[in-house]
């Protein structure tokens, strides 16, 4: 039961779901895993004001659920939108068998296989073995695919979907208008989502994410997240 507390919240206007990308958003820089603590403080603010919160990152599933268990949110979109969990329930906006994909990606030699890709279905992460890493990976798997660095990892899923598939998605579960979810990210791969939602970039966000952005935070990563919580519970964030 989402009980909305402060004055914006009880008129209906505002936000009232915060969809948060974890890695160069949570985090202390982008070239780090070390959370913030400016940015879980400012995480228990928002959820602590009545905002839904839901946790979106390019991570496997398994890793995402238990990120977010310990940041105390219970929603999560992962593998890039291709894999949502919702009240309990784990629901899959991709489809199709990625084992062909990854021997291909393999073969081009420009990357090696993340850990995670034993446990993640859909989206496959990788990380770059030469600096043209993605161009080969795109040349290797053609049309059908997406291909996207977000700084940490290059992934590739089947073409159609991404963070922002999966906002609209919850929008209609929700029963939000999506202006009134609030997305804040960093990378090329929270471009969907920013545009979707009402999209907030951190400071250090990339070029592609700033320009998919409503409104871009000052500081980088953590600190940007804090600022972003701070323009949301002000009630000027989350306009039509
Ligand atoms: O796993 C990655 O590559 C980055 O994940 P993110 O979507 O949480 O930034
Ligand atoms: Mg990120």
């Amino acid at each position: 039961m989402y009980v909305f507390l402060n004055f914006e919240h009880r008129l209906g206007v505002g936000c009232k779901v915060l969809v948060v990308d974890l890695d160069g958003t949570l985090t202390l820089s982008r070239n780090t895993y070390e959370l913030s603590v400016e940015a879980l403080l400012a995480l228990r603010r928002a959820r602590d004001a009545g905002l839904r919160v839901v946790l979106a990152t390019a991570n496997g599933l398994d890793f995402a659920l238990t990120v977010a268990r310990y940041l105390g949110v219970r929603d999560v979109i992962a593998e890039n939108g291709c894999l949502v969990h919702v009240d309990g329930v784990t629901y899959e906006l991709c489809s199709g068998d990625m084992s062909a994909v990854d021997r291909a990606v393999l073969a081009t030699g420009a990357v090696e296989p993340s850990p995670q890709n034993k446990c993640r279905k859909y989206d496959l992460a990788y990380v770059p073995k030469a600096a043209n890493a993605v161009e080969l990976v795109r040349a290797a798997v053609g049309p059908g695919y997406v291909v996207e660095s977000s700084g940490y990892a290059i992934h590739v899923r089947p073409a159609g979907v991404d963070k922002g598939t999966a906002v609209r998605w919850l929008c209609e579960r929700f029963g939000v208008p999506c202006h009134q979810v609030a997305a804040v990210g960093d990378s090329d791969v929270d471009v969907g989502m920013l545009e979707v939602g009402w999209g907030i970039a951190v400071g250090n966000a990339t070029p592609a994410a700033k320009r998919a952005a409503r409104y871009v935070a000052e500081g980088p990563s953590g600190l940007g997240f804090k600022e972003a919580v701070e323009l949301i519970l002000s009630g000027e964030a989350c306009t039509p």
